[in-house]
């Protein structure tokens, strides 16, 4: 049916909600400011007839019936009218069972919920694809940035050699804070909580685990392989600290969470994690909770999309294009090779430099620098920044280190301190200085 012919017939979608918290708040609000330009557009009045919730007494940041709420998943998968299910609960169990409930029952599904994609997409997209159903996710990446939609529906004709892009909202708003307030961690974590940002659980932001997801979702897109998110080397933001992030820009770098998947000769390197970027690369400027994502491929080159990666409106935004797309009916022109397994080695991402921060012990502060370089000069390496920050008697050095791997670091650093010269645990991390530089190769040989 056209949009016009379907605003003539007065036409009502009925769409299930499972989960009433920032991103279902923010969808019904949408739904119902945005109702006059979504019909106009659309040609459906929507209505939510159904929402579960684990408790329906809670105060909801959205006006609701109370008798549109519900705990009782059933309810939702089981209702005939009901043809489409948006799942914002997030976690895998119950999600999975009512996804595939609904799926098996010829409902489409919308969902923000990168951990259940990752862990569980290619059963989901197996179920979809059974009952000739969509199954979509573009708010699962990166909140409002439609980088789901680009890699399925637009680089046809393209082949991608890497993506890399800052892809947690939570890390990279503590990370500014603490760089441009001097928030500390616990501080900068708490106001992006309130603001609707972290996880339910924020250990999956801080740690990496969500970024983790993310990435395991792109990769599979870009490259249909489907990678275990086990196999993705992942490090946190706990260990940050704000000396860190002032003697990085004193070095001419700023450190953000980085997520990375980029196609080599010898497999896929994947990696989550604080790094250093240099102040010119194209992401050192996006704060806040801000994402970015770059993608390389060999026709159209470079494409970097930047928006807000988290919160309500950003995130109910990309679910709401969801819905209109499939009431659009332009949800059968994107690419579903994904989630395909195919064989693929997973490996970290390679750097040529490492900021590296270290305390030493009480009087120890002279034979530890002078070990530490000659060890470093010996192994090929070379020590092409430095700067020391004396406290209570010990001395804090953050170097950047040049030539020499992250394990020789790190094994390094342990002898150090197995030798009683270091009071506190070691910070190393990457400096990422070259963009893409084997993806622009293969791209120039097209
Ligand atoms: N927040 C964000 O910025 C973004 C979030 N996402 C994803 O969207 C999803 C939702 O996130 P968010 O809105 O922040 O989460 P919230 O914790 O704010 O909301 C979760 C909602 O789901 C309901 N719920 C959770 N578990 C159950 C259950 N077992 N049975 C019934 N209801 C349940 C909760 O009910 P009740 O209210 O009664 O407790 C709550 O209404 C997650 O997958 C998240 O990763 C994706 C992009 C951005
Ligand atoms: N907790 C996530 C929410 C969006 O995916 C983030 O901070 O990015």
């Amino acid at each position: 049916m056209s949009n016009e012919t379907a605003v003539k017939a007065n036409k009502t979608v009925r769409v299930g909600l499972l989960g009433l918290g920032t991103v279902g708040s923010g969808v019904m609000k949408v739904l119902l400011h945005q109702q006059a330009l979504i019909k106009e557009r659309t040609g459906y009045r929507i209505e939510v007839p159904h929402i579960l919730v684990r408790d329906p007494k809670k105060k909801r940041k959205v006006k609701v019936f109370p008798e549109q709420l519900t705990t009782d998943a059933d309810r939702i998968v089981d209702d005939q009218d009901i043809s489409i299910v948006i799942e914002v609960m997030g976690g895998v169990e119950p999600a999975r069972t009512i996804l595939l409930k609904a799926l098996r029952s010829g409902k489409h599904v919308i969902t923000a919920n990168k951990e259940l994609l990752a862990k569980h997409g290619s059963e989901l997209m197996k179920a979809a694809q059974e009952s000739g159903v969509q199954l979509l996710f573009e708010a699962s990446v990166a909140g409002g940035i439609p980088v789901i939609r680009f890699l399925q529906g637009y680089l046809t004709a393209n082949r991608v050699y890497e993506i890399s892009g800052i892809l947690n909202g939570t890390t990279n708003y503590i990370l500014t804070k603490m760089e441009q307030t001097g928030q500390t961690f616990a501080e900068a974590l708490a106001e992006a909580q309130e603001l609707g940002y972290a996880e339910a659980d924020p250990t999956d932001d801080v740690e990496g685990y969500d970024a983790a997801y993310k990435l395991a979702i792109l990769t599979n897109l870009a490259f249909d392989v489907e990678v275990p998110v086990s196999d993705i080397f992942r490090e946190g933001i706990k260990e940050i600290r704000p000396i860190d992030l002032g003697w990085a820009r004193e070095f001419g770098y700023v450190i953000k969470l980085l997520a990375r998947s980029r196609k080599t000769e010898r497999g896929i390197e994947l990696s989550v994690g604080p790094c250093l970027l240099p102040l010119s690369h194209p992401l050192a400027r996006v704060h806040d909770v801000f994402n970015a994502v770059t993608v390389y491929s060999d026709v159209v080159g470079d494409v970097t999309l930047v928006g807000k990666g988290a919160g309500e409106y950003p995130t109910a935004s990309a679910v709401i294009e969801d819905l209109t797309a499939l009431l659009r009916q332009s949800g059968q022109v994107l690419r579903t090779t994904c989630w395909q397994t195919s064989s693929h080695r997973c490996l970290e991402t390679e750097s040529s430099r490492f900021f590296i921060r270290f305390t030493s012990a009480e009087q120890e502060s002279q034979q530890l620098e002078q070990q530490l370089k000659r060890v470093i000069a010996e192994w090929g390496g070379r020590v092409i920044h430095q700067v020391k920050k004396e406290a209570l008697g010990k001395e804090n050095f953050g170097w950047i280190v040049q030539n020499l791997p992250r394990k020789r670091l790190i094994e390094l650093l342990d002898q150090a301190s197995a030798n009683g010269l270091l009071s506190q645990q070691p910070l190393v991390l990457p400096c990422l200085d070259q963009v893409a530089t084997q993806s622009r190769k293969l791209a120039s040989a097209i």
